[in-house]
C-alpha cells in the first residue's frame, strides 16, 4: 500500500484524467460513493446524519455522499460552510445533483445554528476540507472544526480530517478529530507521524480507479501482512546451519549484560543458524547462561567495558550488530569506528554504537558493504544534531537525507518504524504496540534484524521483515497472553514463534 503526498496524490489525479482519459466527475463520483459504502456499513438506518461541506472537492465528495445516502433513505441534510460563490466546478455539479434529488442543505457558518444542529445530530460526515489546506485555518471554519470537536457526536471525515496537513513537517495545525477516515486511494504521509496519526480515528482506503501506472513513480509504502509472508524464505528441508547465517553480537559491559542478552536470544529465536556475543569477561557468565545455544568471544576490556584496542576476526561473520549496552566510555568508541571501517559485509549500529560513531559518520561513505543505522528518535536527533521535536515532525524526510548522505539503511523507530533505503526508498512498520514502550525492545529488533539480514538475498526486506515480526509478536502477545502493560522485551523473544506460526506454512 503506498504512502503519498499531496502533491503526489495531485499528480495520480491529472495522470488519471489528462494521461488515462478519465473524466475528474467520474473520480469524485467513485470516491463520494465508495466512501458512502463504507459509511453504510458503520451507521444504522436510524441515524441522522450531517454533512459539513467546504469550497474545494473534499466538499464535492461531500455532496456525492450525501446524495448517495439520501436516495438510499437515510436522513441527510447538508450544512455547507463557505458562501455559494465558492463551490465551483465537479462540486457545484454534485450541489446541483444533491438539490434535483430533493436533498436539503443550510448554508452557514454561524455557531450558534452549528451547535444546535449538531445536536440533533448522530453522525457528523466531514467534508469540509482534503489535501488542499493551506496555512492556519481561516475562519468561521477554525470555529467550526473547533464546535464539531467539542461535540460527542460521531465523526467520519470523508479523505483527511479537515485541517489536518496531508504531509509531514507541520509544527501547529487545527484539525477535525475524526472517530474514522474514510481515505481517497493511498493513505497520506500524516497517516503515519506520530502527532498527526490520532486524528485519522481507525481508518481505511477506499479504491476509486486510480490505475496501476499512476504508482510507478510512488517509492514510499506500508509494508503489509502479505508482503511480510511472500518475502520470508523457505527454509530447505537439507539445509543446515551455516545456510542460515553466522552472526556476532557485539555488546555489553559489565553493568549492562542484559541488552547483548536479548539481542542475542532474539537472534535465535528469529531463525539465525550460529550466533556468537562478544563481550567483556565479567558479561559472559550471564549471556552464557541466558543463551546456551550462543557461543561467546571474549573481548579485551577496560575498567568493565569492552576496549576498543583489539581486533575481531570480523571477516568470520555473515553479519555484525554492534552496540546494545557497550556503555558510552570513550576507550570503547574505537571498537566502533574500526567496525565500520573494517567489516566488509552488513554492520548494524545500534544504541551506544550510534553514540560513538556520531562524530565520524563521513565513515559509512567508505564502505564497500552495506551499513544499518537503527535509531530511535533521541538517537536520530543527535546523529542529526536537530530536536526530537524536529525528527518527529519529519522523519521521512530526516531519514531519507541520512540514507542519502552516508549509503546506509536508517530503521527510524517508533509507534510508526521507518525503514529507509539508501536510494530513498521507504516503508513504513505499522506492527507492535504501546506494551513495547519498553526498555530492551530496541536490543530485540537488532537481534530480529540481524538474523533477518543473513537470511534474505535483499537487505531492504531484511529490515521491513524484522520490523513486522518484531511489531506482530507483540501484538499477538497482546491479544492473547499479555497486556500493553505487562509485555516485556523477554515476552516479545518468545513471541517471535507466534508469528512465524501464524504466517507460515511451514510450522
Ligand atoms: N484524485 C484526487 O485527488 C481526488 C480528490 N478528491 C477530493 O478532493 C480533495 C482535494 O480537493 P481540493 O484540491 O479542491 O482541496 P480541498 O481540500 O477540498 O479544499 C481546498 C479549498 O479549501 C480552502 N482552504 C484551504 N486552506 C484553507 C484554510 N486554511 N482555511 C480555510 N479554507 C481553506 C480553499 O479556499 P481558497 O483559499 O481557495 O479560498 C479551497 O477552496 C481530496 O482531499 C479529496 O477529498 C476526490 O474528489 C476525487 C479525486
Ligand atoms: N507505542 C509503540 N508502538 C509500536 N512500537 C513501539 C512503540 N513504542 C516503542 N516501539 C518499538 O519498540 C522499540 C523500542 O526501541 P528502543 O527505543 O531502542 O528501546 P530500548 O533502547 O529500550 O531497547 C522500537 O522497535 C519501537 O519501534
Ligand atoms: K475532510
Amino acid at each position: 500500500m503506498y504512502i503519498v503526498t499531496a502533491n503526489e496524490m495531485y499528480g495520480i489525479d491529472r495522470y488519471t484524467t489528462e494521461e488515462i482519459g478519465m473524466d475528474g466527475k467520474m473520480l469524485m463520483e467513485n470516491a463520494g460513493r465508495a466512501i458512502s459504502e463504507r459509511i453504510e456499513s458503520n451507521i444504522k438506518n436510524t441515524d441522522v446524519i450531517t454533512v459539513f461541506a467546504g469550497s474545494g472537492n473534499n466538499g464535492g465528495d461531500g455532496y456525492v455522499i450525501a446524495r448517495t445516502l439520501l436516495n438510499r433513505g437515510y436522513q441527510i441534510t447538508v450544512i455547507q460552510v463557505v458562501p455559494d460563490e465558492k463551490i465551483t466546478g465537479d462540486a457545484r455539479y454534485y450541489k446541483n445533483l444533491f438539490i434535483n434529488c430533493g436533498g436539503s442543505i443550510s448554508i452557514t457558518g454561524d455557531p450558534v445554528e452549528i451547535d444546535e444542529a449538531l445536536n440533533q445530530t448522530d453522525i457528523v460526515i466531514d467534508a469540509i476540507l482534503g489535501i488542499g489546506v493551506k496555512g492556519e485555518l481561516r475562519e468561521p471554519i477554525k470555529t467550526i472544526v473547533d464546535t464539531i470537536n467539542d461535540s460527542p457526536v460521531r465523526v467520519i471525515s470523508a479523505d483527511i480530517p479537515s485541517g489536518l496537513p496531508a504531509d509531514e513537517g507541520a509544527a501547529a495545525f487545527d484539525s477535525v478529530q475524526a472517530d474514522y477516515t474514510i481515505i481517497v486511494g493511498y493513505p497520506k504521509m500524516s497517516t503515519f507521524l506520530q502527532h498527526t496519526a490520532p486524528f485519522y480515528g481507525e481508518w481505511e482506503t477506499v479504491d476509486i480507479g486510480f490505475p496501476e501506472s499512476a504508482q510507478t513513480s510512488l517509492t514510499r509504502s506500508v509494508w503489509t501482512d502479505r508482503q511480510f509472508k511472500n518475502k520470508m524464505p523457505d527454509r530447505k528441508k537439507d539445509s543446515h546451519k551455516g545456510d542460515h547465517g553466522r552472526g556476532l553480537i557485539i555488546g555489553g559491559s559489565e553493568e549492562m549484560p542484559g541488552s547483548i542478552v536479548m539481542t542475542v536470544r532474539a537472534a535465535l529465536r528469529a531463525g539465525a543458524g550460529l550466533v556468537t556475543a562478544g563481550s567483556v569477561k565479567q558479561a559472559i557468565p550471564v549471556i552464557a547462561s541466558q543463551c546456551i545455544e550462543a557461543t561467546n568471544l571474549k573481548l579485551k576490556e577496560f575498567d568493565g567495558v569492552i576496549s576498543g584496542d583489539q581486533s575481531i576476526p570480523y571477516q568470520n561473520y555473515d553479519a555484525i550488530a554492534l552496540g546494545m549496552g557497550l556503555g558510552r566510555h570513550e576507550s570503547t568508541r574505537s571498537i566502533v569506528i574500526n567496525a565500520v571501517r573494517q567489516v566488509d559485509g552488513p554492520l548494524i549500529l545500534d544504541a551506544d554504537g550510534l553514540y560513538h560513531i556520531q562524530h565520524d559518520l563521513e565513515l559509512f561513505k567508505g564502505r564497500t558493504a552495506p551499513a544499518v543505522i537503527t535509531p530511535h528518535p533521541g538517537e536520530m536527533a543527535m546523529l542529526t544534531g536537530v530536536s526530537v521535536q524536529e525528527i518527529l515532525r519529519e522523519p521521512f524526510a530526516y531519514s531519507i537525507e541520512f540514507a542519502r548522505m552516508y549509503q546506509a539503511f536508517v530503521v527510524l523507530k517508533g509507534s510508526f518504524t521507518i525503514v529507509t533505503a539508501p536510494n530513498g526508498h521507504q516503508s513504513v512498520n505499522t506492527t507492535g504496540n504501546q506494551g513495547l514502550a519498553k526498555g530492551g525492545s530496541g536490543d530485540v529488533l537488532t537481534g530480529i534484524i540481524l538474523a533477518m539480514t543473513m537470511q534474505h538475498e535483499d537487505l531492504f526486506d531484511a529490515l521491513r521483515n524484522a520490523c513486522f515480526v518484531h511489531g506482530k509478536a507483540a501484538d499477538l502477545l497482546v491479544s492473547n497472553s499479555h497486556s500493553v502493560y505487562d509485555l516485556m522485551a523477554t515476552d516479545v523473544v518468545e513471541g517471535i514463534g507466534k508469528v512465524y506460526r501464524t504466517f507460515s506454512a511451514e510450522t
